[in-house]
């Protein structure tokens, strides 16, 4: 059974239809990078993974059951501009997550729990190279360290699948080449699900296994809403000539 099943999917907001007619499996392991044109319905796609949007109609299956219409922890997400609280370290906001995930309605643990969970988090920072930085506060960490700890927030909740929204987009090339290599060897290491939306085809091409484009094939100079974007390329990454990525790069850039 595929981890994520999509069929006949539908995603309108009112008379704007987003997304049409999309047919997909994700199997449990794929690292899926999704490329397409400004307002093609990337995000809004994740934000379904998410469960923070319902489709309009269609199918949609995690593990084979409709998905559950509230973010879970079985997803975590990492957007491109940092959701870390400012207020606290770097390692109160990994922890935050496990004390969250354990003790829901206070947030918080004590004694014995909490030291595990110190040390969970203290083991997600090393892992995310932010180990010498766990008492500093987010607002003394660069661009790439902030993201490190974006992902450390997400990871230490072991999602099935972890949604990367342009995590890099904002980063410099070099840090960018780290963040490559941290989340290849993460995605390694924790047999993770990865869905992620990238503008820059050459890393979505780099990173992934399995590249997808979304784009609008059908348009109406008239009604620019009538129609939404389907799966134009779904391919696997390294089998793949260098005229087809020149073709999807011309669809991509609007
Ligand atoms: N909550 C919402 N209510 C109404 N329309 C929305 C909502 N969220 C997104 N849309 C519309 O859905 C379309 C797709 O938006 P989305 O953000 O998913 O595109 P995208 O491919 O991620 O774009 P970008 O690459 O620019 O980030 C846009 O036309 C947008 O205006």
């Amino acid at each position: 059974m595929s981890l994520v099943t999509v069929k006949n999917l539908w995603k309108e907001y009112g008379d704007n239809v987003v997304l049409e007619n999309l047919n997909l499996n994700i199997e449990a392991g794929e690292f899926c990078t999704l490329v397409g044109p400004s307002g093609c319905g990337k995000t809004t796609f994740l934000k379904m993974l998410l469960g923070q949007e319902n489709p309009t109609r269609g199918t949609f299956l995690l593990d084979g059951k409709p998905f559950p219409e509230e973010p879970g922890v079985d997803r975590g997400i990492v957007f491109q501009r940092y959701s870390v609280f400012s207020h606290l370290s770097v390692l109160k906001n990994v922890m935050l997550g496990i004390e969250f995930d354990q003790s829901p309605l206070m947030g918080r643990l004590f004694g014995q729990a909490r030291k595990a969970a110190e040390a969970e988090a203290m083991a997600m920072l090393e892992a995310v190279g932010l180990g010498d930085a766990a008492h500093k506060y987010p607002s003394e960490l660069s661009g790439g360290m902030q993201q490190r700890l974006s992902i450390a927030q997400s990871l230490v909740k072991k999602p099935k699948i972890l949604l990367l929204d342009e995590p890099f987009g904002a980063l410099d090339p070099g840090i960018r080449a780290d963040m490559h290599a941290l989340i290849l060897d993460l995605w390694e290491k924790n047999n993770l699900t990865v869905v992620m939306v990238t503008h820059d085809l050459h890393e979505g091409f780099y990173l992934g296994t399995r590249l997808l484009v979304f784009d609008k094939v059908r348009h109406d100079p008239h009604a620019p809403n009538a129609y939404g974007a389907r799966i134009t390329y779904d391919i696997p990454v390294g089998d793949t000539r260098e005229s087809v990525l020149e073709e999807i790069d011309k669809t991509i850039k609007v």
